[in-house]
């Protein structure tokens, strides 16, 4: 039977974002006044965060997928390239801002999360330039070769996504992002989804993968993981409390979600602001072992207010989602249901069944309502 425990406390009620993307009546204002149109035709920024190997691209597949379209790199450009393309989106790697190539960081003795070696400057000029609708000429990281090669053209997208190590980093580069995620992978899964990989696809032994690791643990602590505190929405992916010993086979996943954003509300489970553990296992959804618990509730985070939504283990049958679903409110679903249609729709990546995959489609949602809130909003006071 499904079990509910629930502690009162409710605020105010969901409220909806009116959808206005960049329409026909921005290009006839254009003539009129360019005012409108500059405001209008804005390229919105994004910043994700995240270690290597913690799920960056498949992230980038569930949101870009949100927005329509197929994701590639520039037509006819380098085969390495790290740019990817579609309809609405084009994903930027900031490992194409390193200042020093493998060489040099193996000469000078840094790691690549070393603020030494990254171009800030450039990387703030490059995305500032894109955000006023200018294209530029970025530099490539040739990952095969640890090479920087010869730049490529990137023209001003309507959601210019940056992903890497470093999005938030540079105070100067923070302040042009609109929306901050941050992927937030304890060590233990992100050891488990790094020896899955790099074994199977890349041929690492296991201990050069856990040298690999620990070598880059320090900078890692330093540089990357303090940017969490300044990000709007947080995915924290943790081992499992159902199974004792787990090795990374169940996931328990966060979503940290900050109140008072000027772009999102954070979603919730039943009752707004209450704090409440669900576990919807019965009739309505098929759960194996170890089934699944939910939990909602109000939290600090870095001394910010904060809502925490999890889900702790696995679901069986993905088309069940819905029931899940059906108890979420504030999700920034367009229409019943679509949470579960974008999860179907992308059965095949990685997290399908647990709660990374069901949270990166809600944050994916939450973007594509912050990108339509700045567009309404820079209409209206243009
Ligand atoms: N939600 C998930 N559940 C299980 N495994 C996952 C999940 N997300 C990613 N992985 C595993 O982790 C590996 C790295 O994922 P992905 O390539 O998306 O990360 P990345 O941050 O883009 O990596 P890199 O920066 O090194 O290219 C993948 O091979 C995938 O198998
Ligand atoms: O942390 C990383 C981000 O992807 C990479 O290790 C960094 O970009 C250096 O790349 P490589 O290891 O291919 O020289």
């Amino acid at each position: 039977m499904p079990s509910l425990m629930m502690q009162s406390g409710s605020r105010a009620m969901q409220t909806k974002a009116t959808s206005l993307p960049r329409s026909a009546v921005a290009k006839t204002v254009r003539s009129r006044r360019s005012l409108t149109v500059q405001a209008a035709d804005k390229t919105v920024v994004v910043g994700l965060a995240a270690d290597s190997g913690c799920g960056k691209s498949t992230f980038m597949r569930r949101m870009t997928n949100i927005f329509g379209g197929t994701p590639k790199p520039p037509a006819g450009g380098n085969p390495d390239s790290n740019t990817l393309i579609s309809d609405m989106t084009t994903v930027i790697c900031l490992d194409d801002f390193h200042s020093l190539d493998r060489t040099g960081r193996s000469r000078e003795k840094v790691t690549a999360l070393d603020p030494k070696a990254q171009n800030f400057k450039l990387m703030y000029e490059q995305v500032a330039a894109l955000k006023r609708g200018e294209a530029v000429d970025k530099p490539i990281y040739n990952h095969v070769t640890g090479l920087l090669d010869p730049p490529e053209r990137i023209e001003a997208p309507k959601i210019l996504v940056v992903e890497g190590l470093h999005p938030f980093y540079d105070p100067e580069v923070a302040k042009l992002l609109d929306f901050k995620i941050y992927l937030d992978i304890s060590d233990e899964i992100k050891f488990a989804w790094k020896i899955q990989r790099d074994m199977a696809e890349r041929g690492h032994s296991m201990d050069s993968i856990k040298k690999s690791i620990e070598s880059r643990k320090p900078d890692f602590d330093a540089y990357v993981d303090p940017q969490k505190k300044d990000a709007d929405m947080i995915i924290q992916v943790l081992p499992t409390q159902l199974v004792p010993d787990d090795e990374g086979k169940y996931l328990r996943v966060r979503l940290i979600q900050k109140e008072n954003s000027k772009y999102y509300n954070p979603t919730y489970l039943f009752d707004e602001g209450s704090t409440i553990s669900w576990i919807p296992c019965g009739r309505k959804l098929t759960c194996s072992f170890p089934g699944i618990k939910m939990f909602y509730g109000p939290d600090t985070y870095f001394g910010q207010e904060v809502s925490v939504l999890e889900m702790d283990g696995q679901f069986d049958k993905l088309e069940e989602l819905i029931y899940v679903e059906s108890h979420l409110s504030n999700t920034s679903a367009k229409f019943y249901g679509e949470i579960t249609q974008q999860m179907l729709k992308n059965s095949t990546f990685p997290g399908s069944t647990n709660g990374t995959g069901l949270f990166q489609t809600i944050v994916g949602l939450k973007v594509r309502e912050a990108y339509e809130r700045i567009v309404r909003d820079e209409k209206i006071t243009a």
